[in-house]
């Protein structure tokens, strides 16, 4: 039987949740996923998560997009998910990747973001200088906070953010080790920030 080897199939999987903490939690998750152009990206929402794949800069374009669109009403919103890439596994997505690489959701709007952030390079066994790496990296981005143990902090706005996150993405991984997993966890409009918006 042939092996099932992991990491042929460059589309990248986002899967996340939008917890508002908000009466108003309906109209928010479903104002932010409309209001997003999803037309270059495989999206499909539960009542758990939304899930969206496609090209990375897609992907990340509609991540960003969602976000500042939650961001935007106002209200304390935590966002939490997983991006992946290098596992084939289903291929409803596929045709996505012969999208353009024009990036439809274009706000420029700032918005201060905190987050916390975890790299898992799979079967890298040089994995802990890949992470070091890109916690470099987001010091040279001017987007570090702060180590803590299972993950980094990212802050700043939302723009340096998320170009920080696909930058990093890019970069751990290789054409050896093509599988990897990061995951996210984001913290937007909290009392915590002090109504600064760069707490
Ligand atoms: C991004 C994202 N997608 C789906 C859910 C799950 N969910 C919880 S409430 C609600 C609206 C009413 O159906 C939905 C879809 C979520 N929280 N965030």
């Amino acid at each position: 039987m042939e092996p099932l080897y992991c990491g042929t199939s460059p589309i990248v999987g986002f899967r996340f949740s939008l917890h508002p903490m908000s009466g108003n939690f309906i109209k928010i998750i479903k104002g932010a996923l409309n209001r997003t152009d999803t037309s270059n990206v495989w999206m499909h929402t539960d009542d758990v998560s939304t899930v969206i794949r496609g090209k990375q800069n897609q992907v990340f374009n509609v991540a960003k997009a969602i976000a500042l669109h939650a961001a935007k009403t106002g209200e304390h919103v935590a966002l939490s998910g997983t991006f992946s890439i290098g596992c084939p596994g289903d291929s409803e997505g596929d045709a996505y990747l012969e999208k353009s690489d024009e990036l439809p959701n274009q706000d420029a709007t700032p918005q201060y973001v905190s987050s916390q952030f975890a790299l898992y390079p799979m079967n890298n066994p040089a994995y802990m200088e890949v992470i070091y790496r890109e916690i470099d990296r987001a010091k040279a981005h001017g987007v570090f906070n702060e180590s803590m143990h299972y993950a980094s902090g990212i802050h700043g706005d939302i723009h340096d953010v998320f170009a920080f996150y696909e930058e990093s993405f890019t970069h751990a991984r290789s054409e050896e080790y093509r599988h990897l997993v990061m995951t996210l966890s984001m913290s937007i409009n909290s009392p915590s920030h002090g109504g600064n918006a760069h707490a």
